[in-house]
């Protein structure tokens, strides 16, 4: 080959390594900017990490990503296991916003953190926004007393339940619950006292309740619970647990505060209404009945 010859071999070789980083670099680009469109079709935080989670797996080994936030966590997993883990914090405008745990079973190198560092900025803003749009849903859905679910909440917990309840024939119990001679605590100790009760009563009965039940204010003193794959003879056993706390809690000895309990099991061909009707029976049923106990529709 002669000195020309060789320089035009060199200069065609260093024009492909140029195009091919460029084209490298634009599908990168092109990749980023389908990750930011992506990103903006959502304002569900777990939506968006699952839509991040899965233009991060086409390049790296990343199982789960897992945020943690000042007002909770998410996460968003392909089911792999993972034995490595790494955090990154999410800022905006050197305000930490949360972190980023990303689980993966290989070693996470520098390179690839710093590299994840890069793909993390285009999750910041739209992330912001779902995080905001989640706390305003999180106010309308509960209670500013008791922080428990409110009647909107239940609302969408009932409808959730009845689907599952027929989907995979289970049985689930609702139960209605209004204090007793609560309105008396207000009127002789004030309100902040009336407070203090309710608040009380919430972390009483959860105390009372397994993890996967649910407990809500429907406002006043009415509360509602969703007992989890259980029929009469679970609600029985909670309605006496309850029951029993309250009659050994000194608070709710020294105002005269018990709570009446209606209950009703879902059967095949309720609806939520009737279901609600049955129970709100009950309940009347049980205030009728003397109060401080519990009465099964
Ligand atoms: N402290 C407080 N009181 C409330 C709140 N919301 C409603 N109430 C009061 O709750 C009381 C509920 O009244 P009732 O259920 O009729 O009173 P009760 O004495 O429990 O009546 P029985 O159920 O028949 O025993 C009323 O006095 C309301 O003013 C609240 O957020 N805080």
């Amino acid at each position: 080959m002669d000195y020309i010859s060789h320089l035009d071999a060199l200069n065609s070789e260093a024009n492909a390594n140029i195009l091919a980083s460029w084209s490298n670099y634009s599908n990168l680009n092109r990749e980023t900017d389908s990750l930011v469109e992506q990103l903006q079709t959502t304002l569900d935080v777990e939506q968006l990490l699952s839509i991040y989670l899965s233009a991060i797996t086409s390049h790296y080994k990343i199982n789960s990503v897992e945020l943690d936030t000042f007002h909770g966590k998410f996460k968003s997993s392909n089911g792999q296991s993972s034995s490595q883990t790494m955090t990154l914090p999410i800022r905006i405008n050197d305000r930490l916003m949360g972190r980023i745990s990303y689980f993966s079973e290989k070693p996470i190198t520098d390179i690839l953190m710093s590299s994840l560092t890069g793909y993390q900025k285009k999750l910041i803003y739209p992330l912001r926004n779902a995080l905001a749009f989640w706390q305003l849903q999180q106010m309308a859905l509960k209670d500013p007393l008791t922080g428990i679910g409110n009647r909107s909440m239940y609302e969408d917990a009932i409808e959730r339940k009845f689907q599952h309840a027929e989907r995979f024939n289970e049985e689930f119990v609702l139960m209605l619950l209004d204090l007793d001679n609560f309105k008396n605590v207000n009127d002789t100790h004030g309100h902040l006292q009336g407070d203090d009760i309710l608040t009380s009563f919430v972390q009483l009965v959860e105390e009372c309740l397994r993890g996967t039940d649910q407990v809500f204010r429907f406002g006043g003193d009415e509360f509602a619970i969703l007992l989890e794959k259980e029929g009469l003879n679970g609600a029985h056993i909670v309605a006496a647990r309850i029951n029993h706390a309250i009659s050994q809690s000194p608070i709710f000895n020294k105002f005269n505060v018990s709570t009446s309990i209606g209950c009703a099991c879902f059967t095949k061909n309720d609806t939520p209404k009737d279901l609600f009707a049955r129970a709100d029976k009950a309940l009347y049923a049980a205030k009728d009945a003397g109060k401080n106990c519990m009465k099964i529709a």
